[in-house]
């Protein structure tokens, strides 16, 4: 599978794959008997329709000619079925091919939301979320719309072309090809125009993404904007998207409403040599009336296959570039799986072991940890410091196995977190981010989230615990109240707490705690210091942590500096020796006591 470009404008089309066709074929197989039933009454269709300009022939040769109404009425009487029937195959045709179109898309979806979910964090780093978004939403709406409405119309009108060629050379094959004459003209419009309207649509739509784009960034950082008062140049940026957008849209149209009356046009000049060599013969009674009109009603159909089958072509196109980003997705394995011989995590007692743990990001990535041996005991408390981009994520994004060591290896309780089953190792294991997220629901759901079964009465002592029953009793809904995704209606210590208390819920038996650098005020502080004593009893945690007053009392205090850890020990320890810690320990005490004189706190 080719790489697909995530980071620059995508592709709206890419060439006929015959081996992509195949895959999406694939998901027509369960409804094969229904497709069937389609293609059937289409075909059906198809002929009845097709049967309309030989029945007017003949209504005109030997109704109106020959002045004998029983004919004249029968044929009325058949052309009136012929449309009603036509009208009700239409109306089951397109009742059943946009179910199925729909259960298809269903499928599609849903496999590639489970995919996705499994897929490990390296996928998502460096892929924007609004293109993953997209190639979920936009792209399987792409195979959608080819597979509603592109593949019948594919078989509808090819066999419509092929019928109506077919009839005229059986009814004339010298007037057939004379009223061809114009085709190579045709031809040439149709090669040399049509995609030049396509592209014009693409950059018509890839105009409109910039503004769906803008649009996005704009109400993600209405704050920022309206805080460094930018809406000028905002204005003025999205005025330029704007009118690009204008501007490519009339491009479009006006190739389009050029392109399509002159194909009618060359189109007419072939009926008119028809006519003007059609009407002679029947002057010399080579050839009937109705004959002649049955022969140009036919040629007047063959446009409307050929434009709806240049329409389809470029959705096929459209489509090609839609699965391969779809089945790029589909085709990547989650680098952290279990493995087939993985067993159970037994309930963890919380020793953790580094053994000469090293990791990168990416094989062209640089070294990220080197040589890191650790060995915590159950319950202890570790706290993680060190300049920003140290190692200290990485190194419990290790634990959680969000990623696997390149080297060395992890040990919980001297098992091998590589040799154990991912679930039963994250259950036993909770953290809390800096930017705690909350799902839209409810409080409650929030709450349980790592622990859905959780009593009522468990729920209620953790929402204590983490003190966050003095806030939720405020809101009119208590714990049924709706929060928003990203949790808006929650202050950042809110937010917090309500982590806490997920995680307090879900009992974990490690511990990591993301420190949040965001500062709240004094009172929140406190209760989220006092949450945090709650939580963290009795487990096996690991705090990185900003603001070194708050892990004093931690049990080991881990330095990581270039991606090794260059000092442990306890607090006192790491004063004595005088390192690294001592110096951020006390540039981080004075600029604490230099703010509170300022403050005169
Ligand atoms: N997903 C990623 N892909 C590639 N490189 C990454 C990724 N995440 C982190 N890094 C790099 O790894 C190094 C360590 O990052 P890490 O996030 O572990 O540092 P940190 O000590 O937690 O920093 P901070 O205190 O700022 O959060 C950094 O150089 C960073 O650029």
């Amino acid at each position: 599978m080719s790489q697909v470009e995530w980071d620059s404008d995508e592709l709206e089309e890419k060439p006929f794959n015959r081996q992509y066709m195949k895959r999406l074929i694939k998901y027509l197989l369960p409804y094969k008997r229904i497709l069937s039933i389609v293609v059937l009454i289409v075909l059906v269709n198809m002929a009845l329709s097709l049967a309309e300009p030989l029945l007017l022939g003949y209504l005109i040769d030997e109704g109106i000619l020959k002045k004998d109404f029983t004919i004249i009425y029968w044929i009325g009487g058949v052309l009136l079925g012929i449309r009603l029937l036509g009208w009700l195959f239409g109306y089951l045709d397109t009742r059943m091919i946009n179910f199925t179109g729909q259960r298809i898309l269903f499928d599609l979806r849903q496999q590639l939301f489970n995919h996705l979910q499994t897929l490990s964090f390296r996928f998502f780093d460096g892929r924007p979320a609004g293109k993953i978004m997209s190639r979920i939403t936009n792209d399987t709406n792409a195979i959608g719309e080819l597979i509603n409405g592109g593949l019948i119309t594919m078989v509808m009108e090819f066999t419509h072309l092929i019928g109506i060629v077919a009839i005229l050379l059986w009814m004339d094959w010298k007037l057939a090809l004379l009223s061809f004459i114009t085709m190579p003209l045709l031809y040439l419009i149709i090669v040399v125009l049509q995609p030049k309207i396509e592209g014009s649509w693409s950059r018509s739509r890839k105009t409109m993404s910039a503004i769906n784009g803008n649009l996005n960034e704009t109400i993600q950082g209405i704050r920022v904007i309206q805080a460094f008062s930018r809406q000028k140049e905002n204005n003025r940026r999205f005025d330029k998207l704007n009118s690009n957008n204008k501007q490519a849209f009339m491009r479009a149209i006006t190739l389009e409403s050029t392109v399509w009356p002159s194909v009618e046009m060359i189109g007419m000049i072939g009926t008119c040599i028809v006519i003007w060599f059609g009407a002679r013969e029947v002057m010399n009674d080579a050839l009937t009336l109705g004959f002649l009109m049955a022969f140009i009603n036919y040629l007047w159909r063959f446009w409307g296959p050929l434009s709806a089958l240049s329409k389809v072509y470029s959705q096929v196109l459209s489509a090609m570039a839609s699965a391969e980003r779809i089945f790029e997705i589909l085709d990547t394995d989650p680098e952290v799986a279990d493995r087939t011989n993985a067993k159970p995590m037994k309930p963890i007692r919380g020793e953790v072991v580094f053994e000469n743990v090293g990791f990168r990001y990416g094989d062209d990535k640089p070294q990220v940890l080197r040589d890191v041996n650790l060995r915590i005991k159950p319950g202890q408390r570790v706290a993680l410091v060190g300049p920003t981009g140290a190692g200290k994520s990485t190194i419990v994004n290790l634990l959680m196995r969000f990623y696997d060591t390149t080297e060395g290896r992890i040990l919980i309780d001297g098992e091998d977190v590589k040799g154990v089953t991912l679930d039963s190792l994250r259950r036993q294991m909770g953290i809390v981010l800096q930017d705690s997220f909350i799902f839209s629901g409810t409080i409650e759901e929030n709450l349980r989230y790592g622990n859905e079964d959780a009593s009522d009465e468990a729920l209620r002592r953790a929402a204590e615990n983490v003190r966050i029953d003095r806030f939720v009793s405020q809101f009119a809904d208590g714990y049924q109240t709706q929060v928003e995704e990203r949790g808006s209606k929650l202050s950042v210590g809110q937010r917090q707490l309500l982590a806490f208390g997920c995680v307090l819920l879900s009992d974990p038996r490690i511990l990591i705690l993301d420190e949040a650098t965001s500062s709240v005020d004094t009172e929140t502080e406190q209760h989220i210091q006092a949450a945090l004593q709650t939580v963290l009893e009795g487990r096996t945690a690991f705090i990185i942590a900003h603001r070194l007053s708050t892990i004093r009392d931690a049990d080991l205090i881990l330095v990581v500096q270039n991606g090794t850890i260059s000092e442990q020990g306890t607090h006192e320890e790491l004063i004595a020796a005088g390192g690294l810690y001592r110096k951020l320990y006390t540039t981080q005490f004075d600029m604490q006591q230099s703010l509170a004189m300022q403050t005169g706190a």
